[in-house]
Parts: C-alpha cells; structure tokens; sequence
C-alpha cells in the first residue's frame, strides 16, 4: 500500500518544486467565480474605461499646448480644461465604482473556496489526517486563501487593466509619433521577458516560503497545545530554539523573495526614465526640425507618465500572482486528492429495525504508512444488546480493531458487517449514526457543554442531554458549574479534569441511544470508585446496545459478557473474564502487565 506520507504534500518543506506543474491551477477556481460574472466583467471594464479617460487627458493638453497656447487665446484654453476636469472625475468615480463592484464577489469567492476545502479536510479519511501537519493546513485555509482573495480582487483584474492600459498607451504614443512608440517598445519588450521570467522563478521561492511558514505555524501550534509538557520538562527553550530556527529559515526565503523583488522593481522603475529621457532627446531634436508640435512631445510625456504606475505595479502584480499560484497549486493538492473511504456507488438502505449485530470476518488491517500488517485474521461476533471487552497488551491494535466498525479506516482484507450488511456498503451517514464512539482522549471543543454533548444534532433537548450526564455520572459536576449546561468548555472555555473531559465524551457517545457503541477505554481517567459510579450508571445503555468496549483493567473487562482477547494481531482466546483468568495464563499476563 502506498503510504501517506508518500501521497502526501502536506507534510514537508522539502517538496521539489517545478515552476510549470500546474498552470492553470487559477483558472481552475473560475466556476467559484462565475455566479459573480457580471459585477466583475462589469468592474474591469469600468476601470479599463477609467484608465482610457486618463490617456485621453494628455491628447487634451496636446490641444491646450498646440491650439489656444500657441495662438496665445486663453479663453479656448477653459473648453479643454473643463474636458480634463471631468476625465479626472470619471477616472476617481471608476476607481470607487470598481471597488464596490469587487468587494462583495472576492469576499464571496474567499468563504465559498474556503469552505470546499473545509468540507473536503473533513471528508478525507483519518489515515489521511494522521501524516499531516497541522500547521500546514491552517496556513492553507487562512493565509493561501486570504492571497486567493487578494488575487481575485486585485491581482487579476489588474493585470488584465494594466495590460490594456499599457498596450492602448502605447498606441496612443505610435499615433502621436511612431518613433516615440518605437522608443517604448524598445524597452518595453525586455521588461516583459523579464517580467515572465521573474515569475517563475518567483513562484519556486514563494512555495517553499509558504511551506515554511506552515512549518512555523505547526511548531507554534505544537507548542501551544503541548505548553504543559514543555515546562513540566523544561523544554521551553529547546521548542523556543526550534521555532527560531524555523522562524530564521523562513525568513532565508522571505530575504529571497526581497532580492528576487529588488531586481525587478530596479528593472522595472529603471527603464521608464530611460525611456522618457530617449524620447526627450528625440522629441526635442523632432520639435527643431519640425516633424513634431510641442504639444505632441508634452502630451507623449503625459501618456509615459500615466503609464507609468500601470508598469511599476507589474512587478508587485506579479509577485502575487506568483504567491497566487502557489497558494492555488496548494489548494488543489487537496482538493484532488480521492476520497479514500466515502460513500459506496451504490449504498445498500439500512433496514427499518437495525438489530446492531456486528461480525468481523477474516480481517486483516494495517495502517496506511505502516509497513507490518497490524491485525489478520481476526474473526469474531458481537450478539445484539451483547458487552464484550477487548483486551490485549499497550500497542496491539485494540483502537485500531475499534476504528474499523465506523469506518475511520479501512479493513485491508475481510470484512466488517453489521446484521450481515458490509459496512462499506453503507452510507457513511448511515453507518455513523448507527454506530457513537467514545475515544480514551476526548476532543472537546471551544463551545458550550451542551454543544460539546449534542454535536449539532437537531432535536435534541435539554432532558436528553441531562439523561445522557447521568448515565456518564456527569451530572452533579455540570450542575455545578457556572452556567450549568451553558459552560464554555475547551480550548477557549473552562479546564476540565481528564476524567471530567472523558464521561463528557462518554455522555455525547450515549446520548443518541445509538444501536452499536464503541467504546474505547473511555473511563482510564477516573479513580476505581468513579469508574464503578459510571458502570452502574451505564448498565441500563449497555443492556440495549451492542457495545465494544476496549478495557485496560480487570473491572473494566468484568463488566463484559464477554472478553476478546487480541494477542499478536488476532483474537487469541474468548470467554467471560473469569473463565479466561481461570484458563488463559496470557489473559492473566495481559491484565496484570496492563494493570502495572
Ligand atoms: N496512524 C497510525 N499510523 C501508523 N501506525 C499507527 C497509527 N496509529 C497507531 N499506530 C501503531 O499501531 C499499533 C497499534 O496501535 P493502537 O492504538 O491500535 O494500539 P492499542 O492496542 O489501542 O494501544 P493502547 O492500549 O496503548 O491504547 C501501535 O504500534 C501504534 O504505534
């Protein structure tokens, strides 16, 4: 099997780059775009009309210069002026006017691109999760797609309007003189190649900046998550030295993304006075000769003038486009990659009344980078409403066998059924509503304990909730927090103890009275009294579903009907807990050894 790691390219800086892998990645997001197709198309052409009135303001100077100037008539001079007022008005109007159209599509297109990849981060597999940093997706989903938006409110259009702008300036210079044309393209052509060739060579630094700064990113993330573990250890410094030494290394490619930028701004804001001294020499040396009008010459200078912010902002405009099309190639990275365990083709319709028998046959499984096969041939039956414990040494698979019933991963040979129907010929949605989860670590969130217990399911009230706390003998603890069930927990909200977190866990996998509950080692953390507390609480629940419960103590495996015990990959020997002490000296072993 191909490993994650291997598939992967969320999880190292040291991915080779080549400039051209994907070029049209950006083109790629375009249908994100389309619903907003007439106030962008509308925008550009706004700008582009804008940027047209101010070309036409030094042909009207032109006329000011060669016609009333010269004729020294300052009454013809108020028609022309009045004329470049009102350009200037249209030309500050179509800046706002493009602004307004721009705001609300970008900011759209910024949510709905985020979102896909959200909703993608949440379909892939765990498999896929376990060989990701976790910085590194949250520089893709906040600082690429914030370059994203950049892009398509800014970047984008303006390349396309500064490029117009360039080429009808241009032409406007040709007609007012061709050699004076000739002058610019001269020096505009080079500044193009250069521009292309800045580009993608601009493109292979900015990836590795933006992989390392999702590096730094993990290490703060690590560091934040880990604080306890680091001063307990002392640590601190030596993770401060590492995020030094990371934050140094990002810097190394930011400074090389300054030199890159210094070169070409040098080119890009050298050329233009070159040109406008050229065509100073020329156009005076026309004027004596009298192939040129003064006003052509000034009017010329004001059209180089006005180009020359559209030919400057080229080297910032292609430097995001550059950071654009990494952030784009990222994206789509995960995007595209498959869905590794989804919904079937054709998903088999549950029955109208799930018994919640679950059969493991002949299965072998092993992790997606792992090169040992973990569990073979492991074979056994769980009855409906039966208990039956798994028992087996630290790191023999025990959560890896109980993540196969709801399909975190996959089985690499065999099956799983629940009453005889394959669980991968099951809606996922099916599957999972069938079956709840109690994890040893319980992952709360930043959100109040009733959300943390409902985890959004509608229809569920308040004495629902109570019920389920009560059966994880929680609920003389949430009565007495400050807000009762309205309690911010997690990350931002309240600290909990290990034990408080677990039968929270433990409430949120019962409430749903779900048909087939797995449960792994979910009390670890509560002292031997509490943990016999929840036993007794949870009877009634476990009497009802059928339940697999990963158990590390023997009063744990005695709450059973019956004991797996999972040796060396696969189910060594079953019975009751007290048949197995009695006749398996390995089952003694496994709950003495695990008990110390
Ligand atoms: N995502 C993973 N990728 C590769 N190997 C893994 C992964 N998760 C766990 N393992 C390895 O698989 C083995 C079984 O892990 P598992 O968590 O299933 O053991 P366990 O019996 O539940 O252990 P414990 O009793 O300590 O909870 C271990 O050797 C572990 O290192």
């Amino acid at each position: 099997m191909v490993s994650a790691g291997v598939l992967d390219p969320v999880r190292s800086t040291e991915r080779s780059v080549t400039p051209d892998e994907s070029r049209s990645s950006l083109l790629r997001f375009l249908p994100f775009i389309a619903p907003y197709r007439v106030p962008i198309v509308l925008s550009i052409v706004i700008s582009i009309l804008g940027t047209g009135t101010a070309l036409v303001i030094p042909l009207l100077t032109q006329h000011i210069v060669d016609g009333p100037i010269v004729a020294r008539d300052f009454a013809g001079v108020w028609l022309p002026a009045l004329g470049v007022l009102v350009l200037g008005l249209v030309d500050a109007g179509s800046i706002w006017l493009r602004r307004y159209l721009m705001a609300e599509p970008s900011s759209r297109f910024e949510i709905e691109a985020r979102g896909a990849l959200f909703r993608k981060l949440q379909s892939l597999s765990i498999g896929r999760h376990d060989g990701w940093d976790s910085g590194q997706l949250l520089s893709r989903a906040i600082t690429d797609m914030s370059t994203l938006r950049r892009f398509v409110a800014f970047a984008a259009p303006f390349l396309l309007i500064n490029t117009v702008t360039i080429v009808a300036g241009a032409l406007i210079l040709t007609w007012l003189s061709w050699i004076l044309g000739v002058i610019f393209l001269v020096l505009a052509v080079p500044l193009i190649l250069i521009c292309a060739r800045f580009e993608s060579l601009y493109r292979v630094v900015s990836r590795r900046a933006q992989e390392q700064s999702g590096d730094v990113a993990t290490t703060v993330e690590e560091s934040i998550h880990g604080i306890r573990v680091l001063k307990a250890f002392g640590r601190s410094d030596h993770q401060a030295k590492r995020f030094v030494r990371e934050a140094r290394t990002l810097r190394g490619t930011e400074l090389d993304k300054v030199r890159y930028m210094a070169i070409l701004w040098s080119v890009i804001v050298g050329l233009p006075p070159i040109a406008i001294g050229a065509m100073l020499g020329v156009g005076a040396w026309s004027i004596t000769q009298g192939t040129m009008t003064t006003g052509a010459l000034v009017a010329s200078l004001a059209i180089v003038a006005s180009l020359l912010w559209p030919i400057e902002a080229f080297g910032f405009l292609i430097s995001e486009l550059g950071n654009s099309r990494t952030a784009a190639d990222r994206y789509w990275e995960i995007m595209d990659l498959p869905a590794d365990i989804d919904d079937p083709l054709h998903p088999v319709d549950l029955p109208k009344q799930v018994r919640g028998a679950v059969r493991f046959d002949g299965v072998s499984f092993s992790f997606p980078d792992a090169d040992r096969i973990l569990l073979h041939d492991v074979s056994f039956t769980i009855e409906p409403g039966e208990t039956v414990a798994l028992v087996g040494v630290t790191g023999s698979g025990k959560t890896a066998l109980t993540s196969l019933i709801p399909r975190l991963y996959d089985v690499t040979a065999g099956s799983v059924t629940v009453d005889g129907l394959d669980v991968s010929e099951m809606r996922l949605s099916d599957l999972r509503s069938l079956v709840a989860v109690a994890f040893e670590e319980p992952a709360l969130f930043s959100a109040s304990v009733r959300e943390n217990i409902t985890m959004g399911r509608p229809a569920v009230t308040d004495e629902n909730v109570w019920a389920a706390l009560t059966v994880a003998h929680a609920e003389k603890f949430v009565a007495d927090l400050p807000w009762g069930l309205d309690t911010r927990i997690g990350e931002q909200g309240l600290s909990l103890s290990g034990g408080q977190r677990q039968r929270l866990a433990l409430a949120r996998a019962v409430i749903g009275t779900p048909r087939i509950l797995v449960l792994d080692d979910p009390l670890s953390a509560l002292d031997v009294n509490t943990e016999q507390l929840v036993h007794e609480a949870l009877a009634d629940v476990l009497s009802t579903a059928t339940t697999l419960l990963v158990a590390h103590r023997p009063s744990t495996a005695a709450l059973a009907d019956r004991v797996l015990l999972l040796d060396n990959g696969t189910i060594a020997a079953q019975g009751t807990h007290e048949s197995l002490l009695a006749t398996s000296a390995r089952y003694r072993h496994v709950m003495g050894s695990t008990h110390g």
